[in-house]
């Protein structure tokens, strides 16, 4: 069953389209990220489900229940929805426990709140004020404070970019862990990769208000629905070149297999440096290395290919480090190139 489900949801500020046709079923239990650049209208789609902006055109399920369309909404509190925002918003003045238990509008809210506190290890915490805890606990306090009405949807927006770095995966993987014990929809908006691989069963990419590609996390690293896609996971050399007539884009660096593209077809290839291993002299393509750095885990290795102006990158294990003006030889994993049509630069 749909936890949340947005149908054909349309949302304008003034002119400007913020949300358009948003089409997006969460199951109940399942982490969906939203992830896009800023602006691209998470946040506007997180405050639908909210209810806390007003739906315009299409509708918002909740379960089996319509909470809104363009005839009315469910107000907020009607929802049972949980929200975490980048700020934690936790009242200033009120002790953590009433800070949790403010949204549990039953009996026995104190119980309740005191259980969830517990529930994410802040359980000698409730009689301290949020300005007495760390940004890491103050994380958890909002979580459980979101999780103690027991709401079937979670939304949570940016939730961890306000910890410190050494924290942060800490913090996501005992989210995850407490999130995955209720059972609720989640949908998260980061504007992070890699925190929304690691985070999500699904991710629903966006650009410009719209749904560009929706899929496993390997779905859109593996099999990015274009070349905005494939660049907004990782850096990628960028290469113009034409599909020949053995249906591969031909470029200095070989040729890779364009799918269904026919010969002729203007395309760019992305080929992401960790696509480059050095090979054996005489093997793959020989290249002239202009700049190489030791980044830690691997290197990156700035090269000059003959035939083409821009430099390319490479990423090379250690201990790979070649001098600079050296020549080296390097093979392409075809597995981390991608072909697409040439259409001028609209997916960026
Ligand atoms: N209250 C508002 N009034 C007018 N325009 C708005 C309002 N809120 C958002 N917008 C516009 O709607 C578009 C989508 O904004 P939204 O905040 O949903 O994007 P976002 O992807 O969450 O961005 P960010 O990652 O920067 O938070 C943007 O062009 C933004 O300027």
């Amino acid at each position: 069953m749909a936890g949340l489900a947005f149908q054909a949801v349309t949302h304008r500020f003034g002119r400007r389209v913020a949300v358009e046709d948003m089409n997006l079923e969460i199951a109940a239990g399942e982490v969906v990220c939203l992830l896009g650049p800023s602006g691209c209208g998470k946040t506007t789609t997180l405050r639908l489900a909210a209810g806390l902006e007003t739906v315009q055109a299409g509708r918002i399920l909740i379960g089996d229940k319509v909470v809104a369309d363009d005839a009315g909404a469910l107000p907020p509190e009607k929802r049972q929805v949980g929200l975490i925002f980048q700020d934690y918003a936790l009242f200033p003045h009120l002790s953590i426990l009433d800070n949790v238990a403010f949204g549990i509008a039953r009996r026995g809210a104190v119980a309740e709140a005191q259980a969830a506190l517990d529930k994410v290890g802040l359980g000698d915490r409730g009689r301290s004020f949020p300005h007495m805890l760390s940004g890491g606990e103050q994380q958890r306090v909002a979580l459980a404070r979101a999780l103690a009405p027991r709401p079937a949807v979670m939304l949570m927006d940016e939730p961890f970019s306000g910890l410190d770095v050494r924290l942060r995966d800490r913090v996501r993987d005992e989210t995850l862990a407490l999130l995955a014990a209720t059972g609720a929809a989640v949908l998260l908006v980061t504007h992070d990769p890699e925190e929304a691989m690691r985070m999500a069963d699904r991710i629903a990419l966006m650009r410009a208000g719209r749904v560009v590609q929706l899929g496993t996390p390997e779905d859109l690293y593996n099999r990015p629905a274009d070349a905005g896609a494939a660049r907004f996971f990782a850096e990628a050399n960028t290469l113009r070149a034409r599909v020949g007539a053995g249906q591969g884009a031909e470029t200095p660096l070989g040729t890779v297999p364009a799918g269904q593209l026919a010969a002729g077809t203007a395309v760019e290839v992305l080929i992401r440096p960790h696509a480059l291993r050095p090979v054996a002299a005489g093997q793959g393509v020989p290249v002239r290395v202009v700049r190489a750095r030791l980044l830690g885990a691997d290197s990156l290795v700035e090269f000059a290919v003959p035939g083409l102006d821009a430099l390319l990158s490479a990423r090379l294990a250690p201990p790979a480090l070649p001098p600079a003006g050296s020549e080296i030889f390097l093979a392409l994993d075809l597995a981390q190139c991608f072909v697409f049509e040439d259409r001028g630069g609209d997916t960026k």
